[in-house]
């Protein structure tokens, strides 16, 4: 038998790929990376399977994937559709007893299946669970304070049950990671009221991502990554410089809670958190094994 020891170009462009990706690979083995998928980011059939690829693929190399998932878009369709309208302070949901109700019915119900769904699809195992699955984030409500523009009186908003991470018990997620499965989460919690509470999924994520030690928090989002008010893109911030881009106003709505995500779970030990784009197929697996960056980065 002979053999061709000339080889398609395109075969080898396949093969350099890979081996691009093996010093990456071997830095992250045994890690753990926590990627937040927005409900903006979920809307395409064809990019959920590439995202799902993505998680399986890093679950084949050995780096432990952690996945919270958002869903706002969606609770808000089901909300308008029952005649109920939201309002938002600072990119949170007020949520009223029936509004939680509908949250934890959209993300723990439909969106959490669904992403189990196409990780299984995958050819990959995943477990979805929402915060109150062995009572392992307890949540605490969230007060916000604004400010009239020129004084100095500040106004308590009461955001009903709208909670952030308290305590998180890991044990329940390194339990389904250890079996070989992939954990999918929805961002509910519950009080020590025993209340269901409606938690921002960037927050959750970020959360989670500290409560593990993980080397890598990804935020998927539909866009680029932060903008300037110029629009461009900004690839590299560090907290001092996020704190000026809300105190001048070029971050806005869900850009606040994703930035704030990111600067907590830097501060709490993540390496690095990475906003990326979420309609760019496959953006997880370039910004991971590949020289070249994407989105913006934020580290200490
Ligand atoms: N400076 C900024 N750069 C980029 N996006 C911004 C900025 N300020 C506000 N945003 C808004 O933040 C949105 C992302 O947050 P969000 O809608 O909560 O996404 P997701 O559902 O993926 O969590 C963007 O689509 C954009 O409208
Ligand atoms: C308190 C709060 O705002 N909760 C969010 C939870 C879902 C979420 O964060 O979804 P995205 O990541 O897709 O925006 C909400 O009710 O919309």
């Amino acid at each position: 038998m002979t053999r061709n020891h000339a080889p398609d170009p395109a075969l080898l462009a396949k093969a350099e790929t890979l081996t691009e990706a093996l010093p990456y690979m071997q830095r992250y083995a045994g890690q753990t990376f926590v990627v937040k998928y927005g409900g903006h980011a979920m809307g395409d059939p064809e990019l959920a399977r590439d995202f799902a690829e993505d998680i399986v693929l890093l679950k084949a190399v050995g780096i432990n994937p952690v996945v919270v998932h958002g869903g706002g878009p969606q609770i808000g369709a089901m909300l308008k559709k029952l005649g109920v309208e939201s309002q938002f302070v600072d990119g949170l949901r007020v949520t009223d007893a029936e509004t939680a109700k509908v949250a934890e019915m959209v993300l723990s119900g439909a969106i959490n299946k669904e992403i189990v769904s196409w990780i299984g699809g995958a050819g990959g195992r995943a477990v979805g669970i929402s915060g109150k699955d062995g009572g392992f984030v307890r949540a605490e409500k969230v007060t916000r304070t604004t400010r009239d523009p020129g004084s100095n009186i500040e106004n308590v908003v009461d955001l009903g049950f709208v909670g952030e991470p308290a305590a998180i018990d890991r044990s329940v997620l390194d339990t389904i990671s250890n079996a070989g499965m992939i954990p999918v989460i929805a961002p509910i919690g519950v009080g020590a009221d025993g209340h269901t509470y409606n938690i921002n999924a960037d927050t959750m994520a970020g959360a989670i991502a500290a409560a593990l030690g993980a080397a890598r928090l990804f935020l998927l989002t539909d866009v680029a990554g932060v903008l300037d008010k110029q629009g461009q893109l900004l690839t590299d911030l560090d907290p001092a410089a996020i704190q000026g881009l809300r105190a001048d106003g070029t971050i806005s709505g869900g850009m606040i809670p994703k930035l704030e995500t990111c600067v907590t779970a830097v501060e709490g030990g993540v390496d690095a958190a990475v906003i990326l784009d979420g309609r760019v197929p496959h953006a997880m697996l370039i910004e991971i094994f590949t020289k070249q960056g994407a989105g913006t980065l934020v580290h200490r």
